[in-house]
């Protein structure tokens, strides 16, 4: 299950996401917003990063003006690792190296083309599981023993 959330930035692009899940027939939980009315996008990643702190959804999708505001809010959660994407290249690296549970996207800087391949990527990217990568997953929560 994916979480999905935007603000009033990011709703174009969000429908455009939505449409892309539909067609796939994958299963997400839309937790807004729900229109172009601004509205304020800490909301939004928060309802999201509890969807995946709780284990109702295993991934997020997160959609402001240019994805910073909402990603740098959801990082603030324990156990979400939210990547802002701008290309195919880091929406599959961050799937490899940081296992990021979550996508930020900015409505205003990408395009709803680039924006569904980013997408795509992103879903379709397993970790990659080595021991070098979950090593410093680990350490993005917990300190090391060296520092
Ligand atoms: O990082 C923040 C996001 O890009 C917001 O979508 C943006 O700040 C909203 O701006 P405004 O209220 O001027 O539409």
């Amino acid at each position: 299950m994916i979480a999905l959330g935007c603000d009033h930035g990011g709703y174009e692009l969000m429908q455009e996401v939505k449409a892309y899940l539909d067609k796939q027939g994958l299963e997400y939980q839309d937790f807004g917003c729900y229109s172009n009315e601004a509205v304020d996008y800490p909301v939004y990643a928060r309802k999201v990063g509890h969807a995946i702190q709780n284990g109702t959804c295993d991934k997020g999708i997160l959609i402001c003006g240019t994805g910073i505001g909402i990603s740098i809010t959801a990082n603030k959660m324990e156990g979400i690792r939210a990547a802002l994407c701008t290309d195919c290249f880091c929406a599959e690296a961050t799937r490899l190296h940081n296992d990021a549970n979550v996508l930020a996207m900015g409505g205003r800087v990408v395009g709803p083309g680039l924006a569904i391949k980013i997408v795509e990527t992103f879903l379709n990217t397993p970790f990659s599981g080595e021991e070098r990568h979950e090593r410093r997953i680990h350490l993005i929560e917990h300190e090391g023993e060296n520092e």
